[in-house]
């Protein structure tokens, strides 16, 4: 990973944190993944660290939490959230997402949906020019039930767009398939270019196949993405 990459991520961490939590925010969201790191290491030097409880998005999340001096909850005891930091793998044109790429992505949405405002942080290889699937090769994350992964990669052949799919496996850190926070594996599914106006759509159909817990496609829940650019400046995406 080059030191340029880690600078950007840790420029828009900083920077979605200092421009947007405000001593009015008592419940704040902390995402998963590499760029997160950063958000969780801005909010732990803050003076106030302690007037805020954050609420993780799974185990690695957590660590982060903890690590850094913050208040940990849970979202059992705080549904309602009144910011969220998280990264993503792909953000398109229209600021809808496409996270899971570190198999954490149904305690995100869930916190994200639970929140009232969801910042995404992410550096420049993030930002797709217009759809999702452009920058992002892998494929859509989906978290699925064990049992069914078979199955869901049967009824994936069926819906549009589909190019190919498989279970995601550990490689030389886990011998057979990830399992996620939840227990659940992960299938990466390919769609190819995912049109802006078809991602809550794509979402939907994935998500009414009996044996997905959740999609990676975040459709419509980004309140803004800061993108950590290559010569040191930060984008505020809106829309
Ligand atoms: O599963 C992981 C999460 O969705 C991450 O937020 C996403 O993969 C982005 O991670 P990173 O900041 O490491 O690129």
């Amino acid at each position: 990973m080059s030191s340029l990459v880690e600078q950007s991520k840790k420029l828009a961490a900083y920077q979605a944190v200092d421009e947007n939590l405000k001593d009015s925010h008592s419940v704040v969201g902390v995402g998963s993944g590499s760029t997160v790191v950063y958000v969780a290491e801005r909010l732990g030097q803050l003076k106030n660290k302690s007037s805020f409880v954050c609420i993780p998005t799974g185990f690695q999340s957590k660590e982060l939490i903890l690590s850094n001096g913050l208040r940990l909850g849970s979202v059992e005891e705080y549904s309602s959230i009144d910011i969220a930091f998280d990264g993503a793998d792909e953000i398109d044109s229209q600021l809808n997402l496409i996270k899971g790429g570190g198999a954490c992505l149904m305690q995100e949405k869930l916190v994200a949906s639970c929140s009232k405002q969801l910042f995404i942080v992410a550096d420049y290889r993030k930002r797709s020019p217009e759809k999702l699937g452009h920058a992002w090769r892998q494929g859509v994350p989906i978290e699925v039930v064990p049992a069914a992964y078979n199955k869901v990669l049967n009824d994936l052949k069926n819906l549009e767009g589909y190019k190919s799919a498989k279970v995601r496996y550990g490689g030389t850190f886990k011998a057979g398939p990830v399992v996620t926070d939840n227990s659940m594996f992960i299938i990466d599914a390919d769609f190819g270019e995912i049109p802006v106006e078809k991602v809550s759509t794509l979402h939907s159909q994935i998500k009414s196949l009996v044996g997905v817990l959740e999609t990676g496609l975040f459709a419509n829940m980004t309140t803004a993405a800061y993108i950590g650019n290559e010569d040191g400046s930060v984008a505020t995406l809106t829309l």
